[in-house]
């Protein structure tokens, strides 16, 4: 059959590398001395109610932790945004070793796995899936994780992996506070992009934290002993699940510290 040449499928998700006509395409290499501060941005506020967390699932990209979004208990709000958002779900991307992981970089230095914590604008959008296709329907908020000392507050998540090893499956999870997962330090980078799976929109107002934190080399393992596969199906270790950098383009990175 013949080949399309120009649309280059990426291995995993068997999606474009690049998106037809893309300008804001993620992830990015962030350049720390290309960064722009800026005054005007604000602190980000961040209020989670740990009882909107709903259950764990394996959807064969990754393990997302999801969270009911029907009310405004789990919010953010200032930094970048115009609006306030309210957390959906979060999930990881990782390597199969601790040399790479990350899907954004920072002076182009990978990080073994990167946190997204997806939030959407319900101010201007009556759901998820319409605000995935407006450019400022989404929020996500980007925590490197680097090899460090044992995480506690991620324990209680490894702990539940187990469960979900093949793809579609789902376990309750029913309390669990995502703000232990966010690093002290309130400097960011922000910037405009996308999606970083299919659809790959250009929604996502990215909002990515300067200092990591620190898991040990057990937790990275658990992640890399979940599997991309259904149970039943040849075992495919879910690991470096993450997209290509893609180009910077016209966009500038603003950051709020200097
Ligand atoms: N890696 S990422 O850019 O943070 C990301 C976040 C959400 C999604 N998609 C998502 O949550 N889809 C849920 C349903 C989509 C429309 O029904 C894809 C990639
Ligand atoms: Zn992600």
């Amino acid at each position: 059959s013949r080949k399309n040449r120009n649309a280059a499928l990426h291995p995993l998700w068997q999606s474009p590398l690049t998106i037809p006509g893309g300008t804001r395409q993620s992830p990015i290499n962030i350049q720390w001395r290309d960064s722009v501060y800026d005054p005007f941005l604000k602190p980000l506020k961040i209020s989670y109610d740990p009882t909107t967390c709903l259950h764990i699932w394996n959807n064969g990209y990754s393990f997302l932790v999801e969270f009911d979004d029907s009310t405004d208990r789990s919010i953010i709000v200032g930094g970048p945004l115009e609006n306030q958002y309210r957390l959906k779900q979060f999930h990881f991307h990782w390597g199969a070793i601790n040399d790479w992981g990350s899907e954004h970089t920072v002076d182009s230095k990978f990080y073994p796995a990167e946190l997204h914590l997806v939030h959407w604008n319900a101010v201007e959008y009556p759901s998820f899936e319409e605000a995935v296709m407006e450019g400022n329907g989404l929020a996500v908020i980007g925590v490197f994780l680097k090899l460090g000392a044992r995480h506690e507050g991620l324990q209680t998540l490894v702990d539940a992996l187990p469960a979900v090893k093949h793809k579609d499956t789902v376990i309750e999870f029913d309390v669990f506070d995502p703000s232990c997962l966010l690093p002290s330090c309130p400097d960011y980078w922000t910037y405009a992009g996308s999606l970083t799976t299919p659809p790959l929109t250009e929604s996502v107002t990215w909002i990515i934290k300067k200092k990591p934190i620190e898991v040990d080399e057990d937790q990275l393992e658990a992640f890399r002993m979940l599997l991309f596969t259904s149970d039943g199906e040849e075992e495919k270790r879910m690991v470096d699940n993450f997209r290509p950098l893609q180009p910077l383009m016209d966009r500038t990175v603003r950051s709020s510290f200097q």
